[in-house]
């Protein structure tokens, strides 16, 4: 960070003119977009215009390369409109003046940086995207190591209006025609209030966050350090980053941003559509998987057993049992002869296809095995014979559908609500309690109609085990088979079953209907086989179970990843077998680091007073350090219970306070009696409980009740940590007495 500041000549004279001057050129960027804007919408509606008057026309073979590329024509200009339309805001924000102290100022290179590149007529740039390499000294340019720049200027625009300007000079002295004006730009983007979602912070970046942001692609980079120090702001301009400097590789291989929430991807959802860039997949952990939504979190010691390792085995034993209600043994008529597999012989069977198979793709290779058994069984009369005869079989159809029927994820997972077969299939891998637990957590599942989040990781790995649940075969056959169904009504057949399970694929009308019954409505939608990514960003990477770090592995095999986190803000409690889980994800990539140590966020003296709560119990935390005060310590009071009123005095205080967005957080234990505060203040006070705040910020916040977020969180004091290093501004600490 630059703090030296000399030469400054801040006369609002100076100002005004420096300000006209800037004016002059935005104005002059602003006017080249009209000209682009106008021209991609041509484009869009010649290209849309040509596309119907050819298909209401013949189209020959010869037009049709022509079509194709009309229509990258129109996307690309649609997609240029759009960016033009999304950075209108703020879309120049800084100036760089390169040259030596004598270069006379007509030979000096003036660059103008933005949100997009821009151009005049003569292909001479007006505007710089920030992320190209021309841009990058300034945010790497310092005193120490200028970078051949004079002056740079940080430029605040409210729409197309400059309204001020913030310089860091980066010689000792500047010429004479230099003006330097401005506070510093970073102190004025910290000491703002902070609305309901994140900014981008792409006029201020460090030097130090810079090299994060553009770190090679290839491998795993690790950004880590305290609360507060833009590790995630951080990692968000990195995906814009690689996007823009390597497009066809991320934008065609997808880029998968992962939170811990949903309020948390809420949170940040505006910083890379403000950065130009919306193709890049935003998911909370409940959301991982496509057919799965899940929010709600489990007791802390239900959701220890499903992130953990263990539980795969009991997994892997649910999913190779047989279907509910599957026959258990194979009696039928083949070519004369009584054939009978018994119980023993069709585990075996199974035993040794799920060895080398996923159940769900493997029902062809389950009727085969049991031909060769039942002809073993026989041996008399003519063996090809008896294998067509075994092949056409109506009793070994009706078997098969039962026996090896398709299997949902879900559906073997619910199998295990039932206290006496969790038990059962936990025998050596979970205890008593802790089984018994996870079943009582399936049967909320069953009552509630809804999953956990920490329920998403077993659906994956079981799906990962079971296979893609298959499209019944009548839903297989092409166009003329079905069309020669058609008839059988005439042969007095009636009931044709050529439709499939309304679950499995819903047709569209069917797919829009929410179930009403709760089993059904865990079941509903259809899980869809993991695709993979590009690139996996994981932010608040502390906090994944073992578990949910598999299903991240799954989603990112041939991915680089870029991965956030901070030991001391936790919420999973064993930390080292979710090290080995996060590094077998990582496969054999190399590791980088990247360190923040500086907190942007909370003002220096609301973070003195979180960093004596976690230092005690967590002495190697990673304690950065806050740039900025306010003079105001944090209130810390006790109070009657319910503390309802004295919250409600708090938050009236503070609204005259802040300008911005105010956060009560508070636990279970009070929530239901503070619900009425949200929205308070025209929107802008939140009531969110603490562990839903990992991520997320607010002008100020009021803490109500630490010793009870201590005891009912599973982290305890790390997540109190967390919600104590949510503040910018002011921060109000409420004990119950
Ligand atoms: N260079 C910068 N310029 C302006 N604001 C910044 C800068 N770096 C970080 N910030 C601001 O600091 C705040 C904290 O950033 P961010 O949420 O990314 O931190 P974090 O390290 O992920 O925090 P935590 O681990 O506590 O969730 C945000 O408001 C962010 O915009």
């Amino acid at each position: 960070m630059t703090t030296t500041r000399p030469g400054a000549t801040d006369t609002s004279a100076d100002v005004a003119r420096e300000i006209a001057f800037e004016q002059a050129h935005v104005d002059r960027v602003y006017a080249e977009l009209e000209k682009a804007s106008a021209r991609a919408s041509e484009v869009e509606k010649d290209g849309i215009a040509r596309g119907r008057s050819s298909r209401s026309g013949e189209v020959r073979d010869e037009e049709l390369t022509g079509l194709f590329e009309r229509d990258a024509l129109v996307y690309a200009a649609a997609k240029r409109r759009s960016a033009i339309e999304k950075q209108y805001e703020g879309l120049v924000f800084g100036r760089l003046d390169l040259g030596d102290v004598d270069t006379p100022a007509a030979e000096r290179d003036v660059r103008h940086i933005g949100r997009l590149g821009v151009r005049d007529d003569d292909y001479e740039p007006l505007v710089i995207d920030w992320r190209a390499p021309a841009a990058s000294a300034f945010y790497r340019a310092t005193p120490v190591d200028p970078m051949g720049v004079l002056r740079r200027r940080v430029l605040r625009c409210k729409g197309a209006s400059v309204i001020g300007v913030e310089d860091d000079l980066m010689v000792p002295e500047a010429p004479d025609d230099i003006v330097v004006v401005g506070d510093g730009a970073l102190i004025a983007a910290l000491t703002r209030s902070r609305g309901r979602q994140m900014r981008d912070i792409v006029a201020t970046i460090q030097r130090h966050q810079d090299e994060a942001i553009r770190a090679p692609s290839r491998g795993v980079t690790e950004i880590t350090g305290g609360p507060g120090t833009g590790k995630t702001v951080v990692a968000l301009h990195r995906a814009a980053y690689l996007l823009y400097s390597e497009r066809r590789r991320f934008e065609s291989g997808g880029i998968l941003v992962v939170g811990p929430s949903a309020a948390y991807t809420a949170y940040i959802e505006r910083v890379l559509p403000s950065l130009g860039e919306d193709s890049v997949s935003l998911r909370a952990l409940g959301d991982l998987v496509d057919g799965v939504t899940a929010t709600r979190l489990d007791p802390p010691e239900v959701a220890a057993v499903k992130g953990s390792l263990r539980i795969r085995r009991l997994l892997s034993r649910a999913a190779s049992r047989p279907p509910e209600g599957a026959p258990s043994q194979l009696r039928a008529f083949i070519n004369g002869h009584a054939v009978r597999l018994e119980e023993s012989v069709l585990h075996r069977i199974r035993r040794q296809i799920l060895r080398s198979s996923q159940h769900n793709v493997a029902a062809k290779h389950a009727r085969e095995e049991l031909a060769q058994e039942a002809w073993r069984s026989v041996r008399q009369g003519d063996r090809d014979e008896f294998f067509d005869a075994f092949d056409s079989s109506r009793d070994v159809d009706e078997f098969v559908d039962s026996w090896w029927r398709q299997l949902d994820p879900r559906e073997v997972l619910l199998t295990l609500a039932d206290t006496d077969h969790a038990y059962r299939l936990a025998r050596g891998v979970l205890d008593q309690e802790e089984a018994a637990a996870l079943a009582h957590s399936l049967r909320e599942a069953l009552s509630l109609g809804t999953w956990s989040v920490a329920d998403v990781a077993l659906i994956d790995d079981l799906s990962a085990r079971l296979g893609q649940v298959q499209a019944p075969e009548a839903e297989e056959r092409g166009f003329y088979d079905i069309e020669e169904f058609d008839d059988l009504a005439s042969y007095g057949v009636l009931d044709v079953r050529a439709g499939v399970d309304r679950r499995v694929t819903p047709t569209a009308s069917q797919s829009v209907v929410t179930p009403t019954d709760a089993r059904e409505r865990l079941l509903h939608g259809r899980i869809e086989r993991a695709s993979g990514s590009a690139h996996v960003l994981v932010d608040e990477a502390q906090d994944l179970s073992p578990m949910q770090w598999r299903t991240l592995a799954r989603r990112g095999r041939n991915a680089s990843w870029t991965v956030v986190g901070d030991a001391a803000q936790a919420s999973w409690g064993d930390l080292e077998e979710a090290r080995t889980a996060r590094l077998e994800a990582y496969g054999s990539h190399a590791v980088r680091g990247f360190h923040m140590d500086t907190n942007y966020r909370n003002a220096r003296e609301i973070f003195d007073y979180a960093r004596d709560v976690i230092l005690p119990l967590v002495p190697d935390a990673d304690i950065p350090a806050a740039v900025r005060e306010t003079g105001v310590e944090p209130v810390d009071t006790v109070v009657e219970p319910p503390p309802v009123a004295s919250v409600e005095s708090a938050v009236d205080e503070l609204l005259g306070e802040v300008e911005g967005s105010i956060a009560v957080i508070t636990p279970m234990r009070w929530a239901d009696r503070l619900t009425h505060l949200e929205g308070a203040g025209d929107g802008r006070v939140q009531v969110i409980d603490p562990l839903s705040t990992k991520g997320l910020e607010w002008d100020a916040t009021v803490v109500v009740d630490p010793d009870a977020i201590i005891d009912e969180s599973p982290g305890g004091v790390r997540v109190l940590y967390v919600v104590l290093t949510r503040a910018a501004h002011r921060m109000t600490v409420l004990r119950p007495g």
